[in-house]
């Protein structure tokens, strides 16, 4: 395997002087070529200011990353990025065949290579036959499904997503996770992934790196070793799982041994409960 994405003691501060403010300290680590690698931090702990150093959108104040052994300057070409919010990040005046095409408009594809690309990432992401639609024809999982065929139509090196699957209802979210595990394992592609929610880091990965509170610092880089064959309801209740889930819920505590299952199981559940108060807190006040 070689190395796709090399992190080099990335830090990020924002603001100078008294007001700075580190989001981000010394981060370092490597993902590999076909690796479907989570992030999985606590809320404001600068997940999304790493990935925004990745993708090449915020320069790190110190460090730097490699994207296949180049020095990310600037957002590279072959790297795409699928946002939470898939409304903001869909055009809604173009058709979803056109928003699929739009990143490849600075390729050097003739009109009909572009189509063609466009038409094979929907058929993958189970839309073939809604490129004519709106997008605000469709729900809110046909959105996102329609952000991860633009991403893939560009075939990147890497794909990070970005807290991809928190917008949609459960039952979307689990088809969502899937998804990305099926078109990652038929295209052999490499996936960021960045969330804060635990079973979906475990349940969809092949490695969880976790981020400790702010600024974020790595506490652990665990191997999932759950069968590739994954399913929604037998996988999430494998001890495998439970085991895995609950340490990384230990760990986000501030924990570092390893814990039996059942402790680990109810410190899984705690956090859930805690995060999900936070989430509707935050609804609430609109932050
Ligand atoms: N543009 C900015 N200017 C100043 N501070 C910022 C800016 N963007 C983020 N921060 C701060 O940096 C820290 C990390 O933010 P970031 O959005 O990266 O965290 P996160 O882990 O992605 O959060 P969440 O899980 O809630 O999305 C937070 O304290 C945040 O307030």
């Amino acid at each position: 395997m070689s190395t796709m994405l090399e992190v080099s003691g990335v830090s990020h501060r924002y603001g100078t002087g008294a007001k700075a403010h580190t989001a981000v300290n010394d981060l370092s680590f490597t993902v590999e070529a076909g690796q479907l690698a989570s992030i999985v931090g606590p809320s404001g702990c600068g997940k999304s200011t790493l990935l925004r150093c990745i993708a090449g959108l915020t320069p790190p104040t110190e460090g730097q990353v490699s994207l296949h052994g180049d020095r990310v300057d600037g957002v590279p070409d072959d790297l795409a990025v699928v946002f939470q919010d898939y409304s903001r990040s869909l055009f809604p005046w173009l058709s979803v065949q056109k928003n699929v095409e739009f990143p490849l408009r600075w390729r050097s594809l003739s009109r009909a290579e572009r189509r063609t690309r466009a038409a094979e990432a929907l058929e993958q992401v189970g839309l073939s036959g809604v490129g004519g639609k709106y997008p605000w024809q469709l729900s809110g999982g046909m959105q996102q499904r329609v952000s991860i065929a633009r991403a893939l139509a560009s075939r990147p090196a890497l794909l990070l997503m970005d807290e991809p699957f928190a917008s949609v209802d459960a039952q979307t979210r689990f088809e969502l996770e899937d998804l990305t595990r099926r078109v990652q394992r038929e295209q052999g592609s490499t996936i960021l992934v960045v969330t804060h929610d635990i079973d979906e880091s475990v349940y969809l990965s092949d490695r969880v790196l976790v981020l400790s509170k702010s600024p974020a610092s790595i506490v652990a880089d665990l191997p999932v070793e759950l069968p590739a064959e994954r399913d929604q309801i037998t996988t999430r209740e494998s001890a495998e799982f439970v085991t895995l889930r609950g340490e990384v819920a230990r760990l986000l505590h501030g924990g570092t041994a390893a814990p039996e299952a059942a402790t680990a199981a109810s410190d899984a559940a705690e956090w859930e409960l805690a995060e999900q108060a936070k989430d509707v807190t935050e609804t609430k006040t609109g932050s």
